[in-house]
């Protein structure tokens, strides 16, 4: 997609957008730092993009709680700003957001006009940037997706390939449910969705989108124990038995039923994909 303008250039989906998308303008922390909001917003003006996509954010959720103000800047006021400006200019603005906006209660996948509820700054922060986007005045669209995995970057099945190892038995916690979702699959919805704002085709909005079937973080460690062919046993434990800095969601099923009608857009099997992201990962 040419005339496209994308923040991030090294995080997970960032990483699968250039491969999707070669042509388009990839902003490192170098090029626009989203500590400095203004400077964003700059960034926009100066490349006079169709459309941009923002898949840079502060995604370290314990660290989050002792530095809230910088998590308030990156995950807030940055897309905040670049919302505005792309108002300005007329062109569509897409974000990624999270199952963190929710407080985790119940059992029912969560639909896109249900309350949210933050329990971390986090997603309290990822929650204020939706708001500031939607009140932005311009065309838009935020992507809310979860347990985001690929082969590059910081992320669970890394982390569980590490251990797995290293280690006969591991423990994780069991008590809280969702859906892995493959950084190239939420590339390509990022991708599908602003061309489709580009063409009037749809209007925008908030919408869900996770890779299928839900499990839980536990059930998510055997599948990555099994398919990387590591003898590692995974055990179940209750999430107080994982004390963190931050508090996390029991219940992150997200019900992608609206990005379905309105995009044509399902939900993949994480568990195909996962199969790719451990061989890129062996060889
Ligand atoms: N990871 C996950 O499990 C989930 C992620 N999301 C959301 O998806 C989106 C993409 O996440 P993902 O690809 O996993 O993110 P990563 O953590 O893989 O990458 C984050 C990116 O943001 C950049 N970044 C962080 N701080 C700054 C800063 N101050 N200035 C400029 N760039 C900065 C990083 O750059 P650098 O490499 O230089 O640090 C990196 O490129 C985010 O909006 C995130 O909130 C939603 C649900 C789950
Ligand atoms: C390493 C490890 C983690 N855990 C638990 C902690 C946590 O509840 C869960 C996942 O750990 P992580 O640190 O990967 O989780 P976390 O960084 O909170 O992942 C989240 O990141 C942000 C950016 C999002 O937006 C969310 O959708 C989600 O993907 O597994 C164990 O139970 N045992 C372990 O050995
Ligand atoms: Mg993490």
């Amino acid at each position: 997609m040419s005339g496209l303008l994308v923040f991030g250039r090294t995080g997970q989906v960032a990483t699968e957008l250039a491969r999707q998308a070669p042509d388009a303008v990839f902003l490192g922390r170098d090029q626009a730092d989203l500590s400095d909001p203004a400077a964003c917003a700059a960034a926009i003006r100066d490349a006079a993009p169709d459309a941009v996509i923002n898949a840079a954010a502060y995604t370290a959720v314990d660290r989050a709680e002792s530095e809230p103000d910088l998590a308030r800047a990156v995950n807030t006021d940055a897309p905040v700003a670049m919302a505005r400006a792309c108002a300005e200019l007329g062109i569509p603005f897409v974000q990624i957001s999270t199952d963190y906006v929710f407080d985790g209660s119940g059992d029912r996948p969560w639909v896109e006009s249900d309350a949210t509820g933050p329990l971390g700054v986090y997603g309290a922060t990822k929650l204020a940037a939706e708001q500031g986007i939607a009140a932005a005045g311009g065309t838009w669209a935020v992507l809310r997706t979860s347990w985001v995995f690929s082969a590059h970057g910081a992320n669970f099945v890394k982390t569980m390939m590490r251990l797995g190892g290293q280690r006969d038995t591991l423990n994780v916690v069991a008590d809280q449910h969702g859906g892995p979702t493959p950084a190239a699959d939420i590339a390509a919805a990022c991708l599908t969705m602003t061309a489709a704002l580009r063409d009037g085709s749809a209007k925008g909005g908030v919408y869900h989108f996770a890779g299928a079937p839900d499990t839980t973080w536990a059930g998510f460690a055997r599948q990555i124990m099994a398919q990387a062919d590591l003898a590692c046993q995974v055990g179940d434990i209750a999430t107080s038995d994982y004390p963190t800095p931050a508090k996390r969601p029991g219940n992150s099923r997200l019900d992608c039923t609206a990005i379905a009608r309105d995009f044509g857009i399902s939900r993949p099997d994480w568990r195909a994909a996962l199969t790719d992201v451990v061989t890129e990962l062996q060889t």
